[in-house]
């Protein structure tokens, strides 16, 4: 990915201050980042914030999103139901590369209740530095997404 590259960023209410370091970091990489919130820890539902950052990603307005919940795993479930994303939740460095290279995976998601911030932006560097190699795996992508169809 190159600098001025869009990503979304969003989250329930697991970690907001994880989700802003987060954020502030993948702009200090170079990357436009849209923090799409929400703004307070006050409880909320993972399934539309999910689904709202996934829409932003599908649609082609941002190229990547970046998720957090209290696990990672609800707020993947809501993402991975719009058509188009590919979404995995990571919880250690080699995964996440492996999302990008294999999987070309566009939505990476954390459990902001399972890891730490310095992992979590390990995780996000590993990411975000990874491109898809294609070939055998496009096969393989495309056969997610003719699912879809
Ligand atoms: O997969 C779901 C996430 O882990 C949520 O962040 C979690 O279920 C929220 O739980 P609570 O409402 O108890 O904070």
């Amino acid at each position: 990915m190159t600098a001025k590259t869009r990503i979304v960023i969003s989250s329930d209410h697991a970690d907001i201050a994880l989700r802003q370091t987060i954020a502030a970091h993948v702009a200090t990489l170079g990357f436009e980042v849209e923090d799409i919130g929400p703004m307070t820890s006050e409880s909320t539902h993972y399934p539309k914030h999910g689904e709202a950052a996934a829409q932003r990603v599908a649609s082609g307005d941002c190229a990547l999103g970046i998720l957090l919940c209290g696990t990672g795993q609800g707020i993947m479930m809501a993402a991975n139901k719009v058509k188009g994303i590919r979404c995995g939740v990571c919880s250690d460095t080699f995964s996440a590369r492996m999302i990008r290279a294999h999987n070309n995976a566009n939505m990476l998601s954390m459990g902001a209740r399972v890891i730490g911030e310095g992992l979590a932006l390990d995780i996000v560097d590993a990411f975000l530095s990874t491109e898809f190699e294609g070939g055998r795996h496009a096969t393989r992508v495309d056969m997610i997404t003719a699912i879809e169809d």
